[in-house]
């Protein structure tokens, strides 16, 4: 679990993205003034033309306990869907791959698909721990230990030649291994410098116009990468 800390933007206000294409997308976001745990699922719904709203909790007003107490399992992120809620992060990722056909083409690649944003996961869940529990004493170790992480999508994206994790376009796991990767240049500029498949993978997702646009949009800048300030 992280740990939200001041300082966390004070923004009470409902902000909305509007992408440049694309429809009006029936999405809410719920989430603290932060990417954390919604980073993935923003740049997905950016780069599938999707347009969403936020509604940023100011973390004093969620100190109250109101909200927790209408939440699943007491955390954020939350995804409105019409009238649909869901909570964890992962299972939103899925949702959004079921809806948009990110999801693979049959059932194994689905699997595979799983496979690996069960993968990210773990990577993200040791970068959290870093960043909150031990970011002082544990950067210089968890950088140096980070190849022992990074070779297993390296080798995965070799081995498909296509760019993408499974299949021929991309998945939900593509989205997240793609924002986890971005957190890691922000904390090592130079850790992709011997994975020339996630390093081209980064690239090129970088440069796909709805995401370039997202990335270089106010409303993705504006935010810090953690709760706590570190990154
Ligand atoms: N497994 C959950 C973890 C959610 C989580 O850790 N949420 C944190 C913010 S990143 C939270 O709500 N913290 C406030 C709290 O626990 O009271 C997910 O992936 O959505």
């Amino acid at each position: 679990m992280c740990r939200l800390q001041p300082p966390v933007p004070k923004l009470k206000e409902i902000a909305e993205y509007d992408s440049e294409v694309g429809e009006v997308g029936p999405y809410t976001i719920t989430y603290f003034g932060v990417r954390g745990r919604c980073g993935a699922m923003r740049i997905m719904m950016a780069d599938q033309g999707q347009e969403w709203k936020e509604i940023v909790v100011d973390f004093a007003d969620w100190m109250k306990g109101d909200l927790k107490a209408t939440c699943v399992f007491g955390q954020l992120p939350k995804l409105e869907d019409g009238g649909f809620a869901l909570y964890q992060s992962n299972a939103i990722l899925r949702h959004l791959g079921r809806n948009h056909d990110a999801y693979g083409k049959d059932g194994k690649e689905a699997a595979l698909i799983d496979m690996m944003c069960d993968g990210v996961e773990d990577l993200r869940l040791k970068y959290v721990k870093m960043i909150y529990q031990e970011y002082d004493t544990g950067k210089d170790v968890y950088i140096k230990d980070l190849p022992n992480h990074l070779d297993k999508f390296e080798a995965v994206m070799a081995k498909n030649k296509t760019g993408f994790l499974v299949g021929d376009k991309p998945s939900f796991a593509d989205y997240s291994l793609f924002e986890v990767l971005l957190n890691h240049l922000v904390l090592c500029s130079s850790c992709l410098d011997t994975f020339p498949s996630l390093k081209s993978f980064v690239e090129k997702m970088s440069a796909r116009p709805k995401i370039k646009t997202f990335l270089d949009s106010e409303a993705y800048k504006k935010l810090p990468i953690n709760g706590n300030g570190k990154q």
